[in-house]
């Protein structure tokens, strides 16, 4: 049998309440007033307090007079001001009999009411709430400790990590533009499984939930970056890619927006690569600070010199800002110096996927030679006959696989040119991995 969760009762119904345009009504012009008039101004409702001139107390008179945010009507409540159609009541009064009587008043209407001094005939109870943008937390005692609901609000706002209510806006604006690209109700499944796994595998670092958002801000002049974005691990991008990526309109990642969204939004389309230089190309046209974001380094296997020459077609030169490629940082996570004087002094990076399938010319073995080859994991058999029979590598020769580099699920795997194709299937080694094969494997590995 399923176990589902227990039900226990007791409680109060959690909800954030839109109010935007609702009519208020607050009577009292005291501190307690005051807080309410920016709770409920805080989720835009029409407020109307009621409350004699001489009760109001600063603040209040600061919304009233300076904010102009409140219509305030000076006198004591009366009966009738309840025709009003209010959507809510707040009474923060002194009177504690004045306030059950307008309470029992608003019950008899079935206006929602929150009475401070009388829990009892309270609808709805305040909450003590943390607001950073969007993100709003709350904390309720259900009217047991109001004070230690204060304290435990700061308790926690204290633990958030800096700049989360911004990551949150953001999130809404890349929410947003995901329906955009796909408003097909049928295709709900797929959007909120991607958005579900982009939450899961960027987690809440604001940084990274920044580069893959987009926003509208146009400026004057737009500008394309080529921006690579390392080998996977969020602090192996530069400074500058950072700080791009934080300012920029609009982010367009292939990386980042896996192949279920291309799926989604590439369906009048074979080209995912087409549709991504497309969208760049709409913000450029709106003045936006366009950021292509690229994995690695641009330049180096990751057809950056094709969207330079694209967009320099299309009126904008690209300016490029380089990234970690893992044909470097690869071989670090194995410990592997690519270079090492005495014992390697070149290194060859090449791929094992050349254009429309080919294999590239692999270079002949040298002792001072380490090769590092790149999508290289569906190849290995070809790669591994290549180096044995035509280019002279000693069957002994130390290879090293690196799987998902920088990435939380990297595995390095150690072994020979004999055997190295062999391991991928014992090992099951999927893309993307880095093959490297030379001495320099040695160096800092006792294998
Ligand atoms: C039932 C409730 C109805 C309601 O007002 O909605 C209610 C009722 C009462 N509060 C009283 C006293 C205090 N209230 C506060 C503060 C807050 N009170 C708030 C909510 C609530 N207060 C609702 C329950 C919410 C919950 O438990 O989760 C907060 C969270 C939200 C807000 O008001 O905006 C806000 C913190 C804001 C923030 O953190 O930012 C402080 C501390 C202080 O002022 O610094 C004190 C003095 C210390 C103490 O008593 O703890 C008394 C008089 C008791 C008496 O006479 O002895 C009553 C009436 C009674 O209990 O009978
Ligand atoms: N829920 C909560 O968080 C808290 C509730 N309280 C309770 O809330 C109530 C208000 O607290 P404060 O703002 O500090 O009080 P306060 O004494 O500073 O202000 C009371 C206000 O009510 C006005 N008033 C009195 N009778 C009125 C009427 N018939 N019509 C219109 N206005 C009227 C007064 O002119 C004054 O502006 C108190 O009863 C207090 O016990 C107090 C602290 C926290």
């Amino acid at each position: 049998m399923a176990s589902y969760a227990p039900i226990r009762p007791g409680g109060s119904l959690i909800l954030a309440w839109q109010t935007k345009n609702r009519k208020v009504l607050i009577v009292g012009g005291g501190q307690v007033a005051a807080g309410r008039i920016v709770s409920v101004k805080e989720a835009d409702a029409q407020v109307t307090l009621i409350c004699p001139e001489d009760g109001l107390c600063d603040e209040v008179k600061h919304r009233i007079h300076v904010d102009k945010v409140v219509d305030w009507v000076d006198r004591c409540f009366q009966d009738s001001d309840l025709d009003e159609n209010y959507d809510m009541v707040l009474t923060a009064i002194d009177d504690h009999e004045e306030s059950l009587r307008i309470g029992q008043l608003c019950r008899a209407r079935r206006i929602p009411v929150n009475v401070a001094d009388v829990p009892s005939m309270c609808d709805f109870y305040f909450m003590s709430q943390h607001r950073d943008g969007p993100l709003q937390i709350a904390v309720s005692t259900n009217g047991q400790g109001p004070k230690l609901a204060n304290m435990i609000r700061q308790k926690i706002a204290a633990s958030l990590p800096p700049g989360i209510g911004e990551t949150v806006r953001r999130m809404g604006i890349l929410r947003g533009k995901v329906r955009q690209w796909d408003p097909e109700i049928s295709n709900s499944g797929p959007r909120m499984r991607w958005v579900t796994k982009l939450c899961e595998d960027w987690g809440w670092s604001a940084t990274l939930v920044q580069t893959i958002a987009m926003t509208t801000n146009a400026k004057t002049t737009g500008t394309i970056y080529l921006v690579g974005g390392g080998p996977g691990d969020p602090e192996l991008i530069t400074v500058k890619a950072q700080r791009l990526l934080q300012t920029a309109d609009l982010v367009v990642s292939d990386r980042l927006i896996p192949q279920q969204v291309l799926d989604l939004v590439n369906r009048k389309s074979d080209s995912a690569q087409d549709e991504l230089l497309e969208w760049c190309l709409e913000g450029l046209k709106k003045g936006q600070q366009v950021v292509r974001l690229k994995i690695g380094d641009p330049l180096l296997f990751g057809r950056g010199g094709e969207e330079v020459l694209w967009f320099r077609d299309h009126g904008y030169e690209p300016v490029l800002v380089p990234g970690i490629s893992s044909a470097f940082s690869a071989p670090m996570v194995a410990n592997i110096p690519v270079t090492h004087r005495g014992t390697a002094d070149q290194v060859i990076i090449t791929t094992g996927r050349g254009t429309k399938g080919s294999m590239p010319d692999l270079p002949e073995y040298h002792p001072m030679r380490t090769l590092v080859v790149l999508m290289a994991v569906g190849r290995a058999t070809d790669l591994q006959q290549i180096l044995l029979s035509n280019k002279g590598y000693p069957a002994n020769t130390p290879i090293s696989w690196i799987e998902n580099a920088n990435c939380p699920e990297e595995r390095t795997i150690f072994s020979t040119v004999e055997q190295m194709a062999n391991v991928v299937d014992e090992q099951n080694i999927v893309a993307p991995a880095v093959l490297v094969v030379g001495q320099s494997i040695n160096v800092l590995n006792t294998l």
